[in-house]
């Protein structure tokens, strides 16, 4: 029986645009990659994960779901890609740039202030309690952190190290203020600020240090 998933060595490769490094110098951005669907894909997907969470199947429902899950994850296989070039994490017109590994995001506002965004984490991003998981805050931390570091130096950076303050729960299902910055640039060192807030409370503050990759760097 197959287990659905599929190797990242049986990835379809894209071979243009050659790259340097880890990451790229350029980041795509689309709007267009997986159709104009994918958005709606994307919400399915995070829907199935918040249902996992809190599902608790009868034995019989949990072999029909998996025969259910095999054919979609048959159906993914078939059109999996390569990193640059899918839709996940390029598709600026969707939330959290329509990557669902990710808490999902709105950006707001970049200005000289920093990059502002509305971040909803969901029943799957459940730690405890209705609370959202500390690990996941210190996911949208470094993506939104990467971001504001994108934005103050104009180049590719890699999170050094991330603290996170956990100072009141961060709650499920409420849209919640994401604010990080660049405080400041030194040489390759960008040291990156965050808070996110539910209304006037703060759920959390970040401290970061990104360093910017040098050309070629893995
Ligand atoms: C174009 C405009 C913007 C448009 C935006 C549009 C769309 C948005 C697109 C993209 C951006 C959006 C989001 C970003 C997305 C994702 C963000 C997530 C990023 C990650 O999730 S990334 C994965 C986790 N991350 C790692 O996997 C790193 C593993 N690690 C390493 O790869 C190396 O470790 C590295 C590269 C970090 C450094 O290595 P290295 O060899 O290049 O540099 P080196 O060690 O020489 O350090 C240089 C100076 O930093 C100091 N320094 C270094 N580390 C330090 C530490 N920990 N504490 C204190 N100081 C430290 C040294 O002391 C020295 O300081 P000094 O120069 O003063 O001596």
């Amino acid at each position: 029986m197959s287990d659905g998933s599929t190797s990242p060595e049986s990835t379809t490769e894209i071979g243009e645009d050659p790259h340097e490094g880890g990451f790229r110098a350029h980041t795509a951005i689309t709007t267009e990659r997986g159709g104009p669907r994918y958005g709606e894909f994307s919400e399915q997907a995070r829907t199935l994960m918040d249902n996992v969470r809190y599902a608790c199947p009868t034995p019989e429902l949990a072999d029909e779901l998996i025969a259910d899950l095999e054919k979609i994850n048959a159906k993914l296989a078939a059109v999996r890609i390569d990193e640059w070039h899918s839709p996940s994490g390029t598709r600026i017109d969707l939330p959290a740039r329509g990557n669902i590994t990710l808490p999902p995001f709105e950006v707001t506002e970049v200005n000289d202030d920093g990059v502002f965004a509305s971040v909803t984490f969901r029943d799957f991003h459940l730690g405890g309690n209705k609370a959202a998981h500390g690990g996941h805050v210190a996911v949208a931390f470094d993506d939104l952190g990467g971001y504001a570091s994108a934005v103050a130096i104009q180049g590719v950076s890699r999170t050094a190290y991330l603290t996170v303050q956990y100072r009141s729960i961060t709650p499920l299902n409420t849209p919640l203020q994401a604010h990080t910055w660049a405080e400041k640039v030194d040489g390759r060192k960008v040291f990156i600020k965050g808070t996110l807030h539910d209304g006037d409370r703060l759920c959390a503050e970040m401290d970061a240090l990104f360093i910017k990759l040098d050309p070629g760097q893995q």
